[in-house]
């Protein structure tokens, strides 16, 4: 697996900070604000589900990556971006149990 793409799209997403709303579709969710974003992501989650039951697996990929590009968009609205993930997901790989929750409040 490669971390690349995720690299090269968390790139273009910050860059759309940058951009007129009008010049595409991250620029305009970026101006919309948190419950814009917010709202993509539990709608798409549930395209996730919906995906999941009805058996075809190609489906449910282009829903995980709706899902996981809105989710990209929401961490970078943040300030933070899909590397503090994969941060986070490489610590719990040396933890056993994953009962500790580093940095959550
Ligand atoms: N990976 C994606 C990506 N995945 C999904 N989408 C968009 O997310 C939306 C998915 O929402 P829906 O399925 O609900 O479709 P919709 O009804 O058109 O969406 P809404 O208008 O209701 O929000 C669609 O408009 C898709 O085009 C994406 N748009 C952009 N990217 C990446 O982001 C980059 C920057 O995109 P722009 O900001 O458009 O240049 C692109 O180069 C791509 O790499």
């Amino acid at each position: 697996m490669s971390n690349d793409t995720l690299q090269r799209l968390s790139g273009t997403i910050e860059a759309r900070k940058n951009a007129a709303p009008e010049s595409s579709y991250v620029a305009k969710l970026f101006s919309k604000g948190d419950d814009a974003i917010l709202k993509k992501v539990i709608e798409e989650a549930g395209e996730v589900l919906l995906a999941a039951k009805d058996g075809d697996r190609q489906h449910l990929v282009y829903e995980v990556a709706d899902l996981w590009f809105h989710s990209m968009v929401l961490l970078a609205h943040k300030g933070l971006s899909a590397d503090d993930v994969l941060q986070e997901l490489a610590r719990r790989e040396g933890v056993s149990g994953i009962t500790e929750k580093a940095g959550r409040k």
